[in-house]
């Protein structure tokens, strides 16, 4: 490797290191000013010697050209959904189902229930290959451009591994309120709320309108068998996708009992407002994979899970 060649692949390492410690975990390592003249002394190095672009340098997050449309892709493994729960006599009702089909030796992971856009994202041998909306969880929208731009997303994984994860790319409310504050004032209809904002933002066909828009996300699932990852359980998945460099929500508890769980829905539903994000919900999965194994699924959902839905808000009048 030449001199060039060699400050190309430093760069990126550092890069992509400090891009994950300020995006993902939140922890800065570096201040911005010493990121933004790494990265502009990459974007030089770049423009003088093309053929050295990485595929997955920090540099191509953001793409040229608008697109004609989104292609539909077919989801490797089909993208879950969770039956709802609105009440405690809902929650026993699951939580006594689930007792009569394995017993009472088993427990619960609960995680908030973020209010964004479901969408899939296809890793091959560590590098980010392609990205789809959930659609009707089976087909979504290939959306990959727009999702690179999102800087929670890793171009990169810290393992070479060929794997498929899912989760909700959102928009923070401070965000949503600057987008919206800003369109009051060019005279643009507003979004509802930043569920809207952040799925119309990942349906734009060019992708420096997604890039404007301070998108995130939070993974929380593999696609198909996490068995093959060396993996059995929800909770053990979720430390898993951490280490490959993900963002996962970190308000995530174990719970023994469903009286913990309740407990865990009663702390968030006082709560969510101190949240940057909005939630609309808890979802609570029964932890262990061969638990999960067992109770298997119904035609739409699985017998493990459930969503309990927050009551929806009273309209400010
Ligand atoms: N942590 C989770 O499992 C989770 C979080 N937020 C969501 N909007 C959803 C939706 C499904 Br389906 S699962 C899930």
């Amino acid at each position: 490797m030449n001199e060039i060649e060699q400050r190309i692949a430093e760069l990126n390492k550092l890069l992509h290191e400090y891009g994950h410690a300020y995006y993902v975990l939140d922890n800065p390592i570096v201040p911005d000013a010493v990121y933004d003249q790494l990265l502009n002394e990459l974007i030089a190095l770049e423009k003088e010697n093309p053929s050295l672009i990485y595929p997955d340098s920090p540099t191509q997050r953001v793409g040229g050209t608008p697109l004609q449309g989104f292609k539909k892709v077919t989801h490797a493994f089909p993208m879950l959904s969770l039956s709802n729960a609105f009440n405690e006599l809902d929650l026993r009702d699951f939580d006594r189902r689930i007792r009569q089909a394995i017993g009472d030796d088993f427990s619960y992971v609960c995680e908030l229930k973020i209010d964004g856009l479901a969408i899939s994202l296809r890793y091959e041998d560590g590098i980010f290959v392609q990205g789809a909306t959930r659609g009707d969880g089976v087909v979504g929208e290939e959306i990959t451009a727009n999702l690179r731009t999102i800087r929670s997303i890793p171009l990169r994984l810290k393992e070479p591994v060929t794997i498929e994860v899912r989760g909700e790319a959102y928009m923070p409310k401070k965000s949503f309120e600057a987008l919206n504050q800003s369109r009051q004032e060019k005279g643009l209809e507003l979004f509802a709320n930043p569920r809207n904002a952040a799925a119309g933002s990942l349906r734009q066909l060019d992708p420096k309108i997604a890039a404007s828009r301070n998108l995130s996300t939070f993974i929380y699932a593999i696609g198909g068998d996490g068995e093959a990852y060396g993996i059995d359980s929800h909770a053990e998945m979720l430390d898993y996708l951490e280490t490959l460099g993900f963002p996962s929500n970190k308000e995530r508890k174990f719970c023994e009992t469903i009286d913990d769980c309740i407990a865990f829905i009663n702390m968030w539903t006082e709560n969510r407002p101190n949240l940057a994000y909005e939630i609309d919900g808890i979802v609570i999965k029964v932890n262990r994979y061969a638990h999960q194994d067992e109770l298997g699924y119904t035609a739409k959902s699985p017998r493990w899970a459930i969503a309990y839905k927050f009551p929806a808000e009273e309209a400010i009048t």
